[in-house]
């Protein structure tokens, strides 16, 4: 009876996993949005007049305000001072409304009106950071990209608080329980939102055979709205819990700018830090481009608009195949019994085939690259849970760099080459796009659970706030970097699917080949210094 009494909502495994699937479909639904144009570059062009550089700084401007005004800095104070449910509405919120600010700048109704004439002939020019080189504007940019960058901004503040926040949020409800597992979970749902906007953001543009970009933006809206949603409940729940334990929210963990000194004077989170910046602006900022790079590499053959390959309901499978591959995959690693784990792992494989069959037939860029992130749904788990059983986590960085350096050279020397051989390309591209989903699973999987082994327990909050904040200088630079290149490199180029890609990849290349000797650096510090990276994360 005593037992009873003393049950809270996060001792019920149905309610803590209950709250952790309001919190990660809420970030499942932001992931969607902040890659929502990456798919349509070619669009962005043609019916925006963005080129690679309009695209390349809207893209780039979602951090602008976390890194260069400090607002992810702010969002871990809010968060340590506010608490869990409060800062969590409050992301969702900001979200949403830097969603609509971007919405309203790639409708018609933009097009024409007094806003687009006066964004024309103005921001051009920013005192300070103009002068600093960091403008998130320059002379010339197109109105609509200006404002869409604006949105993208706020967008982008209440997307990294709500990151921060979420894993707070899995700290309350799962500490002493299944952690790892939790935060593994997560990660996964938010691949599968890449996965998602990849297929659905061409889907909505050019549905009923019209092409309007503003209708996969509106999608994303709508998902945010129900990010929202969720957020609220989750917010009702939090609350209860919070009225059951008597407990305050948790903030044992406040943010002080003293703490900066202590994190700052440690090399081993200089070492992560650094290598967390260079290989996540070679994967990210790639994100944004990659469809496009796989029209320019490959060689499509137009499917008639009438042909069963170029339906909607073709698409509408080919999504439901692919959550089949991610929900095999993932299920599998909770299978204790070996036969089930292996008849999950091969439905999963065989559903790959046939959605993999099923992109080489629709010839769609976007649905070969939507394979990138289904294989991180499917090994982030067993990563994280080898970590934390057996550890070798340095090597694993080490591993997931030297694939990385791989897959972009394969893409900017080996696909080319493949021009004119429809199946050898998708091959080729498909094989690649896979091994660099393995590299994206070993790198998150090793990375963020080496954090706490670097920094005292009590700053480890503004430890991952000042790593975010470092990761996103390298969000910021290189999607306009790639932008800035390829206009350099294609000067008379005018067909967005003819571009070549080579410079740019091979400077993504050089960000993996960066991360290399840092993680090699980081074993010999490791092992000098005895930080226990290579060590078990559970003895
Ligand atoms: N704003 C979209 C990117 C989120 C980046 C975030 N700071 C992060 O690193 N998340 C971890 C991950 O592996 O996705």
């Amino acid at each position: 009876m005593t037992e009873e009494i003393r049950k809270t909502l996060r001792d019920s495994a149905a309610m803590r996993w209950t709250a952790l699937l309001l919190l990660a479909l809420a970030m499942f639904c932001a992931y969607i949005f902040v890659d929502i144009l990456s798919p349509i570059k070619d669009l962005m062009l043609t019916q925006r007049g963005w080129d690679s550089t309009a695209f390349g700084t809207m893209q780039g401007s979602e951090t602008f305000l976390n890194v260069f005004v400090f607002f992810l800095i702010f969002a871990g104070i809010i968060l340590d001072k506010m608490g869990v449910r409060f800062t969590a509405v409050l992301s969702g919120a900001v979200m949403l409304f830097g969603a609509l600010i971007k919405y309203y700048a790639v409708s018609e109704s933009f097009i024409g009106s007094g806003m687009e004439a006066w964004f024309t002939a103005h921001l051009n020019y920013i005192p300070g950071f103009d002068e600093l080189g960091v403008s998130p504007f320059y002379e010339g940019m197109p109105a609509s990209a200006k404002v869409a960058a604006i949105g993208f901004m706020i967008f982008g503040c209440g997307t990294e608080m709500g990151g921060i926040t979420v894993s707070r949020g899995i700290v309350k409800w799962f500490k002493g329980r299944e952690m790892a597992l939790a935060m593994g979970s997560e990660m996964a749902l938010a691949r599968l939102g890449v996965a998602t906007c990849m297929i659905f953001s061409p889907f909505f543009a050019k549905l009923g055979g019209s092409i309007d970009v503003s209708r996969s933006v509106a999608f994303g809206v709508v998902l945010l709205c129900i990010a929202l949603i969720m957020i609220i409940v989750y917010f009702f729940m939090d609350k209860k819990l919070d009225s059951q334990t008597h407990e305050e929210e948790e903030k044992d963990d406040p943010f002080k700018i003293s703490d900066l000194g202590k994190i700052l004077s440690s090399q081993g989170f200089w070492l992560v830090s650094l290598l967390c910046v260079l290989y996540y602006s070679a994967i990210f900022p790639f994100q944004k481009y990659a469809v496009n790079m796989l029209q320019c590499n490959l060689t499509f053959t137009a499917v008639p608009e009438d042909s069963f390959w170029a339906s909607s309901s073709v698409t509408i499978v080919q999504y439901v195949i692919m959550i089949i591959v991610a929900a095999g995959a993932f299920a599998s690693n909770f299978q204790k019994d070996k036969v089930r784990r292996v008849l999950f792992t091969v439905a999963s494989v065989v559903a790959l085939v046939v959605y993999c069959y099923m992109g080489y037939m629709r010839q769609s860029a976007e649905s070969i690259f939507a394979v990138f992130p289904l294989l991180a749904v499917g090994i982030t788990p067993i990563l994280g849970n080898y970590v934390d059983h057996k550890g070798k986590a340095a090597t694993m960085l080490v591993l997931g760099s030297l694939l990385l350096i791989f897959c972009h050279l394969t893409f900017a020397f080996i696909l080319p080459q493949f021009k004119g051989s429809e199946l050898g390309g998708v091959v080729v591209a498909y094989v690649t796009i896979l091994v660099l989903g393995a590299s994206f699973s070993l790198v998150p999987a090793a990375l963020w659970p080496s954090v706490p082994k670097l920094v005292e327990p009590k700053i480890i909050g503004s430890a991952y706030a000042l790593i975010f904040w470092i990761q996103n200088i390298g969000l910021w630079l290189f999607p306009l970097l790639i932008g800035k290149v390829l206009d350099k490199t294609n000067p008379n180029v005018t067909d967005p699917t003819q571009l070549n890609y080579t410079w740019p990849l091979v400077m993504l290349a050089m960000l993996g080949v960066a991360a290399f000797f840092i993680g090699l650096y980081l074993k010999v510090i490791d092992k000098r210094k005895g930080i226990g990276l290579e060590e078990p994360n559970i003895k």
